[in-house]
């Protein structure tokens, strides 16, 4: 692998890039040790995916006692140095890789920890998959059981190429109940299953908000859109997230709900989610050992 690496600077940090896609097999191109690569994704911006992304890869690592990784491929607005409560430039290692920064048990990569606070980016899609590359195979994961990849909004050039250069094991979509969501729902779940990644269920965030005086529950966004829209497909349904003043604030204070209030309802949930997705990657991994192999 290293033999493919070349020297590359990005954001003052030197390290190793991996060379553009042309004239490379995508398929040969894997993360040392990392088992599983993930990524969490949605077809809408703002629906909850890096909050998700998360607290997912908190639950991952505390509850389910796992290896775990966070990248935020959200390169134009990456929030995970906020949520994880991370800040700093990454230290390189003796083997030229960035060192990821870690807080919960997590170890985590973005773009905000190579740019200015403030700094807009205003990169051209080459640019922006250079970067990719820097912050996946450029970084000194370790050994990991699962990478999560926190993936900009939308089914662009950038998703595809993430999902095709990254061997995702799997995504998992986030949806609000509402209807312009779900309708991007199936523009994702189209565009995984046109670069061959499992879909490994849905979740929907912002289900419902619970009124603090009464206990009632408000579907601001509709009810159950998500849960249908995956029983149509025939996906597997993560779990219900609410809307909660304390998701958001937590967020903000970069402690994830997982962390601060790890026996609510909502961590409860995330934990489930979590549960269900190591689940899924287990069955996977069957699938794969008992597929015929061909040879030509
Ligand atoms: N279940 C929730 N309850 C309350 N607030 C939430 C919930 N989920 C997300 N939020 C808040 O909504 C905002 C958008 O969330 P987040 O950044 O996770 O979305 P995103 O889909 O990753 O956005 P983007 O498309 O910009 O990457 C954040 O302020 C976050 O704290």
């Amino acid at each position: 692998m290293k033999g493919l690496l070349r020297s590359f600077t990005l954001g003052g940090v030197r390290g190793f890039a991996a060379p553009s896609a042309k004239g490379v097999n995508a398929e040969t191109l894997k993360i040392n040790a990392v088992k599983d690569i993930i990524a969490v994704a949605s077809g809408k911006g703002g629906v909850g995916k890096s909050t998700t992304a998360v607290n997912l890869a908190v639950a991952l690592a505390s509850n389910c006692q796992l290896k775990v990784g966070l990248l935020d491929a959200d390169v134009y607005g990456p929030s995970i140095p906020t949520m994880m409560k991370l800040q700093g430039k990454p230290e390189v290692s003796e083997g030229k890789k960035m060192v990821p920064i870690e807080n919960y048990g997590v170890k985590c990569m973005s773009m905000g920890f190579l740019v200015e606070k403030d700094a807009p980016i205003v990169w051209r899609g080459p640019m922006v998959m250079k970067a990719l590359e820097q912050m996946s195979r450029g970084v000194d994961w370790g050994e990991l059981d699962i990478l999560v990849v926190d993936m900009p909004p939308g089914t662009g050039d950038a998703q595809i190429s993430i999902s095709q250069r990254l061997q995702l094991s799997g995504a998992l979509i986030v949806s609000t109940p509402q209807d312009v969501a779900l309708v991007d729902v199936r523009r994702g779940v189209k565009m995984f299953s046109k670069v061959d990644v499992p879909i490994l269920g849905v979740i929907e965030n912002m289900s419902f908000f619970k009124c603090p005086h009464c206990g009632e529950p408000s579907h601001i966004f509709g009810k159950g859109g998500a849960r249908k829209t995956a029983d149509d497909m025939g996906l597997g349904f993560l779990g219900e997230i609410p809307l909660e003043v304390e998701i958001r604030s937590c967020s903000d204070e970069g402690v994830p709900v997982v962390m601060s209030r790890p026996d609510s309802a909502v961590a409860k949930a995330y934990e489930d989610m979590a549960q269900k997705v190591v689940s899924r990657l287990e069955e996977l991994s069957k699938e794969q050992q008992l597929r015929p192999e061909i040879i030509l």
